[in-house]
C-alpha cells in the first residue's frame, strides 16, 4: 500500500492504553483516568479527560513533584497523564505517560537546565514575520530543536500583506527562507488579508496536534483566531470563569478546531536557547552532512583539512557560504554547552540519553504498528 501512515505522535491509541494500564498497576491507584494537558497556568493544569471529553483542573501529587529528577518529569501542554478524581472537576495528576515528541529549550543563563515547552506534538509551526522580525538565520537555530523534538517542523512567514507593492522582494525573501530550511515546507500568510490560509488547512484535517511558536507579535494569536473563528481572549475568559473565576495569566493553551485538530498557542520567544546534543544539526543542514561523506577524513572539521568534500562544495557553489558559517556557529555553540563543566552537563547527557532510549523504543513500536497495519 502506498498510502503514508498518518501522524500519530499525539493520539491516544492501543500502545498508550497499554502504557497507561502498566503505570496504573505500578502506582497501585484506584480508578485511574487518562487525561491530556490542554492548558498550563502556574501550578495548575487544564485537562481534557480522555474517555468523557470533559474538561477539568489538575494539580500534581506531592510524589510526582518531589520525585521529579528535573522539569522533564513534570507535565507540559500536550502531555498524556494519569489522573484520579478529587472532587467536582478537580483532579490529581500522578504521572506523565511516555512522550512521543518533546520540544525542549535550555533555560536562560549559564546553567544547563532543560525547559520543556510542549509534548506529543505532531507538527510544530515556526512562525516568522516578514517585517522587522525577519531573520532566516534564527530559523536554523530553532529548527535544530524542533527536529530533535521528533515533531515535523513547518515554517510560516506572516504579514505578507506588507509586500503588496513589492512582489519581487517577497519572492526573494521566501526563496532565502526555503534555502535555509531544506526539507521543511515553507508557507507565507497574511492574517489581515486572510491570504495563504487554505494552503495550511490540510494540516488540520487529520485530527493532529500542532504548536505555534515564534517571536512575540509574529501573529500566532491572530492566525489562531482566524482558524477557530472566535477571539482567543474571549476563549480564555470563558475558561478562566469556569475555573472558578480565578484570573491568572495564562501561559499555554491548546485550542480545538472544528476538525478535531488541536493547536497550542505559546507565548512569544524570540530566540531559543539550545538544549541539544547536536543530533538535530544533520536534519537542519542536510547538504553539509551529505557532502561531508566525500571528505578524506571521517572527523573532518571542514576548515583546514585536505580533500574536504564540504570545502569543494562551497567552492563550486553547491553549499552556500552563509549556510556553512551558520552551521559552524551553531555547532560551536553546541560544543560549548555540552562541555560546560558543571554537574548539569552530566544531568544533560543523562536526560538526553533517557529521552533518546524512550524514543528509540517508540520508533520500534511505531514500525511494528505500521507493519501490522499495512500487511
Ligand atoms: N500587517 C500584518 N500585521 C499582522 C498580521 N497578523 C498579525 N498582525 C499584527 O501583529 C500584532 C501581533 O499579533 P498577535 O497575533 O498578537 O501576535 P502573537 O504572535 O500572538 O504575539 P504574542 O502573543 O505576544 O506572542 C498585532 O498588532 C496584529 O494586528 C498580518 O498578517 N499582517
Ligand atoms: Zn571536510
Amino acid at each position: 500500500m502506498d498510502q503514508k501512515p498518518s501522524l500519530n505522535l499525539s493520539v491516544w491509541d492501543a500502545d498508550r492504553e497499554k502504557e497507561f494500564i502498566k503505570i496504573s498497576e505500578d502506582l497501585g491507584v484506584s480508578d485511574p483516568i487518562s487525561a491530556r494537558i490542554i492548558g498550563e497556568q502556574g501550578q495548575e493544569f487544564r485537562l481534557e479527560l480522555g474517555s468523557i471529553k470533559e474538561e477539568g483542573t489538575g494539580t500534581l501529587t506531592g510524589a510526582l513533584r518531589f520525585n521529579a529528577d528535573s522539569s522533564l518529569d513534570l507535565p507540559v501542554a500536550g502531555d498524556w497523564v494519569l489522573v484520579t478524581k478529587l472532587s467536582g472537576e478537580e483532579y490529581l495528576i500522578h504521572k506523565v505517560l511516555p512522550r512521543r515528541s518533546l520540544l525542549v529549550r535550555k533555560t536562560k543563563g549559564e546553567t544547563l537546565k532543560p525547559d520543556p515547552i510542549c509534548a506529543n506534538m505532531d507538527r510544530i509551526f515556526l512562525l516568522q514575520g516578514l517585517d522587522g522580525d525577519f531573520q532566516p538565520r534564527r530559523l536554523e537555530r530553532t529548527l535544530i530543536q524542533i527536529w530533535e523534538s521528533k515533531a515535523t517542523p513547518v515554517v510560516v512567514l506572516t504579514k505578507k500583506d506588507l509586500y503588496l507593492e513589492k512582489e519581487e522582494e517577497l519572492r526573494e525573501k521566501i526563496e532565502i527562507v526555503r534555502k535555509s530550511c531544506p526539507g521543511v515546507e515553507v508557507f507565507s500568510v497574511s492574517n489581515h488579508r486572510r491570504e495563504g490560509l487554505e494552503e495550511l488547512e490540510m494540516f488540520w484535517k487529520d485530527g493532529s496536534t500542532s504548536a505555534f511558536i515564534g517571536s512575540s507579535g509574529v501573529g500566532k494569536s491572530s492566525l489562531l483566531n482566524l482558524l477557530i473563528g472566535e477571539r482567543i481572549r474571549s476563549v480564555n475568559e470563558v475558561r478562566e470563569s469556569d475555573s472558578k473565576g480565578r484570573h491568572t495569566t495564562t501561559n499555554r493553551w491548546m485550542f480545538r478546531l472544528d476538525s478535531g485538530a488541536w493547536i497550542l498557542d505559546t507565548p512569544g520567544m524570540r530566540e531559543i536557547q539550545l538544549w541539544s546534543d547536536g543530533s538535530g544539526l544533520e536534519e537542519t543542514f542536510p547538504e553539509i552532512f551529505e557532502e561531508a561523506s566525500n571528505c578524506r577524513f571521517q572527523d573532518c572539521s571542514h576548515i583546514s583539512e585536505p580533500d574536504c568534500g564540504v570545502k569543494l562544495a562551497i567552492d563550486s557553489g553547491k553549499i552556500s557560504e552563509e549556510r556553512f558559517k551558520s552551521y559552524l556557529k551553531l555547532k560551536r555553540e553546541l560544543e560549548r554547552t555540552a562541555n560546560l563543566s558543571s554537574p548539569n552537563s552530566v544531568e544533560f547527557r543523562e536526560q538526553k540519553a533517557k529521552w533518546k532510549s524512550i524514543h528509540k523504543e517508540q520508533k520500534r513500536m511505531q514500525q511494528q504498528r505500521d507493519r501490522e497495519r499495512y500487511r
